[in-house]
């Protein structure tokens, strides 16, 4: 088995795309989060772009112990200077050297004769030479070019020292049999080719930079460029996590090659690139998105919980997302719905019980897109529960400013008596919670909270939901308030998760009691 290289490009390639630009401090946690995933080599960016790239690369160089950093440079002396130095902190670096080779860039773009381009890119080696002695060398669009002057090209880079040929399809136009044919072709085409790995760099124009990168590996590759979550230039690069995965899960038809990547931070990699571009992928997205191991689907539902491997061909956990998700929707099944039950701890159910509420629940699937486990706990205890003791807000006071502790006042309703508290606390809000607690008399850590705007304009509606762990229970219980004073959104929504777990306690106590 041979190991293939994986080349990051997310810092370069991926940066190049509207809206993803990076800075320095952004670059570098990123770069030390690939280090982390375990990539081989973090393309960091373009160090003549500008003063932010070279700098970004220049930092990168330094704090990156456990991968070549690199930097891409046109085939010219001042970009390949620019790199060196950029590289300067590092030993462990490569530059990245292109020129184009298609008839098509070469005529209109760069306005060069195929000779003179051959010259450039063996000029531009040997310069690089003087920086490192770890040379890649891109064809730019060497899927467009004509084979003879490619070999050519590849040819004379080896010979002036490049370490690493890759074979970039720079616009996304290759089909992956086509471009397979084309890694082989170079194999076989080359004469000093065993002197250089042949890398890939696939664009994603037609969908199809996964599968062309993993047609090329199977034609001899040994490195891949790829971004995560497929970014990069219009619709992106091969997604790193993609050819990954199909690398290890299909090893049975990948039988010659192996990468070092731990896969149980791809996802961690990915939601951190989420988070500093603000650009999250779609739910369906292969191995990191939303839905990648979510079932909602009763026969799909059944037959994972019966044997995860009848619908999930890797683990979530090996890619780092924490569970795969059983989603309770319209098309759910019973199997589904009990095993979920069980798992909120309504244990004890009967048969029949749970098929009155297998009934509910299927009416409410059909409104709601998604029926959350606190839609659930309302069927069973609308159904079931005979709590009739809910608490009340009567009546609220809250002081706050800049230069007062701030204090709430509570008066509520409980089981027919009223009960006032007060309560001092970090602000309004973990004050009036403080008062609720006395009053209430419970003890609750406040899991979650979140507050949405329900309309528009200064007096919208808000609404805040909270998420609370009352007596330290296993179960967290979860409670919603609507007003236009956020403060009495928020007294509002802590009362209603108390007194769901109240409702849920005494129904699960009566359980116990009636020995059921
Ligand atoms: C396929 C790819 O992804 S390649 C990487 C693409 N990435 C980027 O372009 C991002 C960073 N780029 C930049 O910041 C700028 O384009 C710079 C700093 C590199 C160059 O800026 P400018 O000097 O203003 O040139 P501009 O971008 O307008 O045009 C590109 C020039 O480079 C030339 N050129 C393009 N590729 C190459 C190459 N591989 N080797 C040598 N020259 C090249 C073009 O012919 C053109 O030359 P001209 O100015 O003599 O006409
Ligand atoms: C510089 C090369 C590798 C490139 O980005 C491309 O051809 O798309």
């Amino acid at each position: 088995m041979e190991k293939l290289i994986i080349f990051d490009t997310t810092l370069r390639d991926g940066e190049q795309a509207p809206g993803f630009s990076m800075t320095v401090e952004e670059k570098v946690k990123m770069a030390l989060q690939l280090e982390k995933l375990g990539v081989d080599v973090i393309e960091a960016g373009f160090a003549a772009a500008s003063e932010g790239d070279f700098e970004a690369i220049k930092r990168v160089a330094q704090e990156v112990k456990n991968a070549k950093v690199c930097s891409l440079a046109r085939a010219l002396e001042s970009d390949i200077e620019k790199a060196g130095e950029a590289l300067s902190p590092t030993e462990n670096r490569r530059i990245h050297t292109f020129i184009a080779t298609s008839p098509i860039h070469m005529q209109y773009k760069l306005r060069m004769k195929p000779k003179e381009v051959l010259e450039r890119a063996v000029k531009a080696i040997k310069y690089a030479l003087k920086f490192t002695d770890d040379v890649e060398f891109s064809a730019e669009d060497a899927f467009r070019s004509e084979r003879e002057f490619l070999y050519r090209v590849f040819e004379a880079v080896i010979d002036a020292g490049a370490k690493t040929i890759n074979v970039p399809d720079t616009v996304g136009y290759a089909i992956p049999e086509e471009f397979g044919k084309l890694i082989a072709d170079i194999k076989n085409n080359v004469p000093n080719i065993d002197k250089a790995v042949i890398s890939v760099h696939c664009h994603n124009d037609l969908g199809l930079a996964v599968a062309n990168s993993l047609s090329a590996v199977k034609n001899g590759a040994r490195q891949v460029h790829a971004t995560i979550n497929g970014i990069g230039e219009r619709a992106g690069n091969a997604a790193l996590e993609e050819v990954v995965m199909a690398i290890k899960v299909r090893h049975d038809y990948f039988k010659d090659v192996y990468t070092t990547i731990n896969t149980k931070e791809i996802y961690k990699t990915s939601r951190l690139l989420c988070r500093i571009t603000g650009s999250f992928v779609q739910p369906n997205k292969a191995i990191v998105g939303d839905n990648a191991f979510a079932h909602e689907a009763g026969i799909h539902q059944h037959g994972i919980l019966a044997h995860r491997e009848t619908y999930e061909i890797m683990r979530a956990e090996d890619v780092g997302v924490p569970k795969s998700k059983i989603v309770l929707g319209k098309h759910s099944g019973r199997h589904a719905f009990k095993a979920r039950l069980e798992e909120l701890g309504y244990t004890t159910l009967s048969e029949s019980e749970i098929d009155t509420l297998f009934q509910k629940f299927k009416k409410l699937a059909d409104k709601k897109k998604e029926v959350f486990d606190e839609d659930i706990e309302a069927l069973i205890l609308e159904e079931f529960s005979e709590f009739d003791q809910e608490a009340k807000l009567k009546y609220f006071h809250v002081i706050s400013g800049d230069n007062v502790i701030p204090t709430a006042t509570v008066r509520i309703e409980k089981e027919g008596q009223e009960v006032i508290s007060t309560a001092c606390g970090d602000g309004p809000i973990d004050c009036a919670f403080n008062a609720l607690e006395k009053a209430l008399n419970i003890k609750g850590k406040l899991m979650d909270y979140t507050i949405r705007s329900l309309s528009s304009g200064k007096d919208a509606m808000g609404e805040v939901r909270v998420i609370v762990r009352f007596e330290d229970s296993e179960h967290i219980a979860s409670g919603k308030g609507t007003s236009t004073d956020i403060i009495e959104a928020s007294i509002k929504a802590y009362i209603d998760a108390y007194n769901k777990y109240m409702a849920r306690k005494s129904f699960l106590t009566r359980q116990i009691n009636e020995g059921v």
